[in-house]
């Protein structure tokens, strides 16, 4: 297994480091890449001090083998993958670059707002995910290579749990719903960003969802350069987003391709302008719900 560590790419990239390190720093082969080399780097790659010293020759007792920065000068531990994914995930990822979890805390806390007088909750679930199963498969599908098939038809299955145990409850008891990413991925991510047959992926549409379709999708709609500039702030990229550009490219087009398809069902929302923009416009969706 690679060492995968970032202190070894900022000291190989010298004066070349700007203080942020970008998606193409870790895929950029070189002898302190420890992300493309195995082993460790050539040379120590800092100046110890009497502290970090004592630290190596006497280490504390600790389980642990994986650590991950939580951006504040400290450090998350963790004793095995899963639960150090989860730390990633929770420190580092959320970057897709198109800001759907900005917007979708924003958008939660406005329609709860709005339906509070009604009594209604609102919901708010992911996928992959939503579900313990879905969160466990989530931990293979971000993480473990596998048949482009077997992805699909895990994205599917874990749809399936949770529109089973968890959408359509909620909608039952007349909550409202708001999940991060639904079918529209499958057909951009594993369709557009893989090219596995659209029929495929309509068939298993229609299995595991009947003509069940979200009353809306927003789509954060954003130039694969500027959701680059957005995802290089992670550090540790998941499967997904170690893809080349082109793939992104495609995904979008997938996105697109599906919004004009229906275009009753979706809003495209311009991701590229401030945050301040983007949200003027989603409180006009919350006002027309
Ligand atoms: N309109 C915007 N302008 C500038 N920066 C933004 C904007 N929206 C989000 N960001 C920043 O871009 C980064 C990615 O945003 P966010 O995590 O919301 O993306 P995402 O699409 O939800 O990614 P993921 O799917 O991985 O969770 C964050 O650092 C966020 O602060
Ligand atoms: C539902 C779904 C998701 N994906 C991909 C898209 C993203 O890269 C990840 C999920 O990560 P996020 O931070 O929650 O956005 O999974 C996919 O390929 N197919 C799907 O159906």
């Amino acid at each position: 297994m690679a060492l995968q560590t970032d202190p070894s790419i900022i000291y190989g990239l010298a004066t070349g480091y700007t203080g942020r390190l970008r998606k193409q720093d870790l895929k950029a082969d070189g002898p302190y890449n420890t992300y493309t080399r195995a082993g460790l780097p050539p040379t120590p790659i800092a100046l110890p001090g009497q502290a970090a010293l004592d630290a190596a020759t006497r280490p504390g007792l600790s389980a642990a083998l994986y650590f991950v920065s939580r951006g504040d000068g400290t450090s998350e531990f963790s004793n095995n993958l899963a639960d150090h994914n989860r730390a990633v995930d929770k420190f580092i990822r959320g970057i897709d670059g198109a800001g759907k979890s900005t917007h979708l805390q924003w958008f939660r806390e406005r329609l709860e707002l709005k339906l509070k007088p009604a009594g209604a909750a609102v919901i708010v679930t992911r996928e992959p995910g939503g579900t313990v199963l879905g969160e466990a498969l989530r931990e293979l599908l971000l993480h473990q290579p596998m048949q482009l098939e077997t992805e699909a038809l895990l994205m599917f299955a874990t749809r399936y749990e949770h529109l089973a145990t968890v959408i359509e409850p909620a909608l039952k008891r007349g909550d409202w719903v708001l999940s991060d990413r639904f079918t529209d991925a499958s057909f951009a991510y594993q369709g557009g960003g893989r090219g596995l047959a659209l029929t495929r992926l309509a068939a298993l549409e229609t299995w595991v969802q009947g003509d069940f379709q979200p009353d809306l999708t927003v789509l954060f709609d954003i130039p694969t350069e500027i959701a680059n500039q957005r995802r290089g702030l992670a550090r540790t990229p998941d499967k997904f987003e170690r893809e080349s550009d082109a793939f992104f490219t495609r995904v979008r087009a997938e996105y697109l391709r599906r919004a004009d398809e229906t275009p009753d069902r979706f809003v495209l929302v311009d991701a590229a302008r401030s945050i301040a923009k983007i949200q003027q416009e989603l409180e006009n969706v919350i006002v027309s719900l």
